[in-house]
């Protein structure tokens, strides 16, 4: 395996949401689950996902990007890591307008003037095979999950990503690690899978808690926030805009009139420091 060492990378956040871009455009190299542990480390770069950018599939994107959470897992979607991506691209291309692709599909990114990123996160899907699910479940807008059903109906939806979405009378009150580390690894979920308790705090308002799969408790998760929101929109308690509150701020989502319409979620993104990896920082010897 080609070692990472001495390649750029670039440290922001999104709502919180700790994200890593590696931009191996001009020399793509495989980023392996170890390389992805060791530089989460706290010692090194701390991060929940890393957004690795390669050189494009399709001539209408500027990367394909693969995603990596902090445990060496993949990923096919990450809402904040996403607005991260644009932000940068749009700096370097002077473009407000960017399209990437990931292994859930294209991704359309506007940057707005004051620095916000409307990001298109494509189509939910509810089918129990798409999310996936171990089995047929039936309605999976409301679903009991085995030995939690203390917690009422999960609403599971893929948003590129596999999701189960509680909502709780509060969300503030939930003990999202305990619940959260055991519900991503129920046998329910094939694939694993992020966990959100939601509150209602208004109309088309939410309260968001997030477990992520392969990075734990989290400020943020944008794919989360889109999966709320779709889930509350579905199930009744919610219209198709809402504003999702969570630890590190606020996202905005829109859910296109019909079943089958894409999510836009908007929200800032924050860049934080850049440098070159080192092989310290890889956990290599020097
Ligand atoms: N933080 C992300 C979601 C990251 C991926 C997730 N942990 C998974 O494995 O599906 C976001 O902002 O959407």
């Amino acid at each position: 395996m080609v070692s990472l060492a001495h390649r750029p990378f670039v440290k922001m956040n999104g709502l919180g949401n700790e994200i890593l871009v590696l931009d191996l455009r001009a020399d793509p190299v495989a980023v392996a689950p170890e390389a992805a542990r060791a530089l989460a480390r706290r010692e090194a770069l701390p991060f929940d996902q890393a957004m690795v950018l390669y050189p494009p599939r399709r001539p209408d994107t500027a990367a394909f990007v693969r995603i990596l959470n902090s445990d060496g897992s993949y990923s096919s979607a990450c809402g904040n890591g996403t607005r991260c991506i644009a932000v940068l691209e749009a700096a370097a291309t002077g473009s407000s307008h960017v399209r990437f692709e990931s292994e859930a599909g294209l991704l359309d990114c506007r940057v707005h003037a004051d620095g916000t990123v409307t990001v298109d996160m494509g189509a939910p899907r509810f089918s129990w095979r798409d999310i996936p699910l171990a089995r047929d479940v039936g309605d999976t807008a409301a679903v009991l999950v085995e030995g939690f059903e203390q917690l009422g109906p999960a609403s599971l939806v893929s948003m590129g990503n596999p999701h189960a979405v509680f909502f709780v009378p509060a969300a503030d009150a939930v003990d999202v690690e305990g619940l959260g580390a055991a519900l991503e690894r129920h046998p329910l979920f094939p694939e694993r899978a992020n966990i959100s308790f939601a509150s209602l705090t208004g109309p088309d308002a939410v309260l968001l808690h997030v477990w992520e799969r392969g990075a734990g408790r989290t400020r943020a998760c944008g794919t989360a926030g889109c999966a709320t929101a779709v889930a509350a929109a579905r199930t009744g308690r919610t219209g198709r805009t809402v504003s999702v509150r969570l630890p590190g701020g606020l996202l905005g989502i829109a859910w296109l009139p019909g079943e089958d319409s894409h999510v836009l979620m908007t929200g800032p993104v924050e860049r934080e420091f850049s440098g070159l990896l080192t092989p310290a920082m890889l956990g290599e010897a020097a």
